[in-house]
């Protein structure tokens, strides 16, 4: 997907209108579902359709690689974990898996970044793979411009594939020990914060770990300068292959008007950026869940989005986003199939 030149088109201002009016006349009191009834009218919004259709095939696509700032003490875990937990991935062990299957969504994996010999894993994970770990950011770029322009290539025909395969909904999810370290980096540099506002305990830092990984992000923003005010050299500086194939998967889905529903704070950096790079792509994303890190909810309150969910889950992998799913439909669902109060009162 060449970088779009105009905003993208919005979704339906029409089937808004007939959503909005339809939930002010189910049989409820006024508001009464809350949050379920603004997420009915997004997503009859962004289909175009009231009342919503079903989420029938809801497709999960997890962007997995390494980040050279693992070898600086940022994290809980050793950077070993990110290229197990693929495999966890593939044999359906680890939780988004399990949370697919129970939802009924396709999962799959793709290796953009992780630090593995060529062949590690299954041809269809490997196939999209840009480089070997990304830089260490508060030292080094995380990519080359060409890696940035690959990556966002990658995740936007990803997309296309998935809406090819008929995807109603697709969810983005991450596996990377370390990044949330470029996550906040891209927040911060996003939204103009400081390192103190964005940095946050990860996968479970401790305090002395906490203060040194701020002081990490604090570098990267410092070394990567004036250059973030456009986003593919934010990407290039401070983000890495899988954070910036995840934003061209989401730009590529709001350009092809295929809502998405996010994950926590990896997700929601790469929803800042994209909205960056293509104006008008948060409209078609909803927020699955709230993470405990501080600069999620940053992001989220700059894109105007609530979360469905607050469970103080920090797994990642898109797990957050998956568990909200049966939210997701338990929204449409009423919106479709309760009765309104004048057919009550009437009867
Ligand atoms: O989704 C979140 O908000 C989230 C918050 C904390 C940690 N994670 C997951 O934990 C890993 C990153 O944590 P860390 O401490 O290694 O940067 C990565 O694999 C993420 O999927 C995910
Ligand atoms: C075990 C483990 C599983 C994960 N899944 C996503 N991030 C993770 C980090 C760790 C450490």
């Amino acid at each position: 997907m060449p970088r779009p030149s105009t905003r993208l088109a919005a979704p339906s201002e029409r089937a808004r209108t007939l959503a909005a009016e339809r939930l002010a006349g189910l049989a409820t009191p006024a508001g009464a579902l809350g949050s379920l009834g603004d997420a009915a009218v997004w997503l009859s919004a962004v289909q175009d359709a009231c009342p919503p259709r079903p989420l029938d095939t809801v497709r999960v696509v997890v962007f997995a690689g390494d980040h050279g700032v693992t070898a600086h003490g940022v994290s809980a875990y050793p950077k070993e974990i990110t290229a197990l937990m693929v495999r966890q991935f593939l044999s359906g062990g680890a939780g988004v898996a399990v949370l697919a299957r129970q939802h009924g969504a396709t999962l799959r994996v793709l290796d953009l970044g992780v630090d593995v010999e060529p062949g590690a894993f299954p041809a269809e994970v490997g196939a999209h793979k840009v480089r070997r770990s990304s830089g260490a950011i508060h030292v080094e770029d995380a990519l080359t411009p060409a890696e940035t322009a690959q990556a966002l290539a990658v995740g936007a025909a990803v997309a296309a594939e998935e809406i090819a395969a008929g995807a109603d909904l697709l969810i983005p999810g991450d596996m990377g020990i370390g990044n949330t370290t470029p996550s906040a980096a891209l927040i911060a540099a996003s939204l103009g914060l400081d390192s103190r506002d964005v940095t946050g305990r990860g996968s479970g830092v401790d305090e002395v770990t906490l203060a040194h990984k701020e002081q990490v992000v604090a570098q990267a923003l410092a070394r990567a300068g004036e250059r973030v005010a456009d986003p593919v050299d934010r990407l290039t500086a401070l983000g890495s292959a899988d954070l910036a194939a995840q934003v061209g998967f989401l730009a590529e889905a709001a350009r092809s008007g295929v809502p998405v529903l996010l994950d926590g704070v990896i997700s929601v950096a790469c929803a800042l950026v994209a909205e960056d790079y293509a104006p008008g792509s948060s409209a078609w994303f909803a927020a699955g869940h709230r993470s405990p890190e501080p600069a999620q909810a940053l992001a989220l309150s700059k894109l105007g989005l609530e979360p469905l969910l607050d469970l103080g889950m920090r797994l990642g992998e898109g797990s957050g986003a998956v568990a909200a799913l049966p939210v997701l439909r338990s929204a449409g669902a009423l919106l479709t199939e309760m009765s309104l109060l004048a057919d009550v009162l009437g009867s």
